[in-house]
C-alpha cells in the first residue's frame, strides 16, 4: 500500500529569518508527527527544481561509465569515507544479503590545513572527483541548497525539543557533519536479487536526521511503530526528512527511528539522493531532560557521535571489514 506522508512547509525557519508564529507552528507539528512516525515530507526547502535536476543529470552520467572507471575512485582508496561504493559491497542489513545499489559518497571538501584533518578526524578529508568538470558544480549548487533545507528542519526540531534555534546546528565538539550519497538502483532484470535480497536492506539511519531526494520511481518502504511496512511515494517537488538514531537518543525515543528499505525497481532504474546530518564528530549526544518525561530513565546509554557513526559503517561496509565479505552473499 502506498502512502503518503504527512507535509511540512519549513520556508519560515529559513536562514536569517526573524522568530514568528509561523515558526512555532511549524515546531509542533513537526513535534507531533514525529512522535508517530519519524518521515515526513518538507515543502518550502529552498532546494530550486533546476539544481536538483542537474545533480540528477550529473549522477546518471556518472553512474553510466564502465565500473573500471568508477573504481578509479573507490571508497577504499580514501582515508574520509569518500568515493565509489559499487552493487553488493554494502550490507545496510548486516543480517541480510548485500545491497544491490551503487553510490558515489561525498561528504564536505577538507583541505590538509582544516583542524579536523590536521587531528585525524576519520570523517574529514578530500573527496574523490567523477573525471567530469560539471559533475562539480552540480554537486556544490545541489549540496548548498540541500543544507540550508536541512538547516531549517534542524531549527524547526531544536524549537519543537525546547531547546535555541542553533541547539542542533552549533554543538560543542567540532562541526555538524553533512554527507551527501548519491544512490543508483539498477532494475530487477540487471541485478536478479536473490530471495530477499533488496536494493538497500532493511536499516535505520545513524545520525540526526536525512533529507532525502529522489526521482520519482519508487521503491521506498518504511516501517512504521506498529510493525508494518508502508511504500512511501515522493512528490517532484517535495523532499523527505526522517529521524536517524543519534536523535532517537537524544529525545530518548519520542522522536522514532523507523527501519526503512528500497527495493529495486522492475524494468527501471532508481536514482536518489541522501544528505546525511551527523552531530559534530566529538559531540556527546545523550538524553535531552526536555523528553525525559517524570520518574523516567534514558533507554539508551549517552554516545560520542562520531564513533557512533563509524561503528555503524564498519559493520556495514566491505572495504572496512573483510570479514563481512567472507561472511557470504557478496
Ligand atoms: O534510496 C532511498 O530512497 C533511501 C536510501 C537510504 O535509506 C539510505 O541510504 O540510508
Ligand atoms: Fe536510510
Amino acid at each position: 500500500m502506498t502512502e503518503t506522508l504527512p507535509t511540512v512547509d519549513v520556508s519560515p525557519f529559513a536562514t536569517g529569518a526573524p522568530p514568528s508564529p509561523e515558526q512555532d507552528a511549524v515546531a509542533a507539528e513537526i513535534d507531533r508527527i514525529c512522535r508517530e512516525i519519524g518521515f515526513f515530507l518538507i515543502a518550502g526547502h529552498g532546494v530550486d527544481p533546476a539544481v536538483k535536476e542537474s545533480m540528477f543529470t550529473a549522477m546518471h552520467d556518472f553512474f553510466a561509465r564502465p565500473v573500471e572507471e568508477k573504481e578509479k575512485i573507490a571508497i577504499g582508496r580514501s582515508e574520509n569515507h569518500r568515493g565509489y561504493v559499487g552493487i553488493a559491497a554494502e550490507k545496510s542489513d548486516e543480517e541480510g544479503a548485500a545491497d544491490l545499489k551503487e553510490s558515489l559518497d561525498t561528504g564536505g571538501e577538507h583541505g590538509p590545513d582544516h583542524p579536523e584533518v590536521q587531528a585525524g578526524v576519520p570523517t574529514f578529508g578530500p573527496n574523490q572527483w567523477p573525471d567530469d568538470p560539471a559533475f562539480r558544480a552540480a554537486w556544490e549548487a545541489y549540496r548548498t541548497q540541500a543544507i540550508e533545507a536541512a538547516q531549517r528542519v534542524q531549527r524547526a526540531m531544536a524549537r519543537a525539543l525546547g531547546q535555541h534555534d542553533e541547539f542542533l546546528l552549533d554543538r560543542p565538539g567540532g562541526e555538524v557533519m553533512y554527507h551527501l550519497r548519491l544512490l543508483h538502483y539498477p532494475p530487477q532484470e540487471t541485478v536478479q536479487p536473490g530471495p530477499d535480497q533488496l536494493g538497500c536492506g532493511a536499516h535505520t539511519d545513524y545520525g540526526t536526521v536525512t533529507l532525502l531526494a529522489d526521482d520519482g520511481v519508487g521503491g521506498l518502504q518504511v516501517m512504521t511503530r506498529d510493525g508494518t511496512w508502508i511504500s512511501v511515494g515522493i512528490p517532484a517537488d517535495l523532499l523527505v526528512v526522517n529521524i536517524g538514531d543519534l536523535m532517537a537518543i537524544w529525545t530518548n525515543d519520542r522522536w522514532v527511528s523507523n527501519p526503512h528499505r528500497v527495493v529495486n525497481p522492475p524494468r527501471t532504474d532508481r536514482y536518489s539522493i541522501p544528505l546525511f546530518v551527523t552531530p559534530p564528530f566529538h559531540a556527546e549526544i545523550a538524553c535531552l531532560d526536555s523528553c525525559l518525561e517524570a520518574g523516567a530513565e534514558p533507554k539508551y546509554d549517552a554516545q560520542e557521535a562520531g564513533p557512533y557513526l563509524m561503528s555503524r559503517l564498519n559493520a556495514t561496509h566491505t572495504y572496512r571489514n573483510p570479514l563481512l565479505a567472507e561472511a557470504g552473499s557478496f
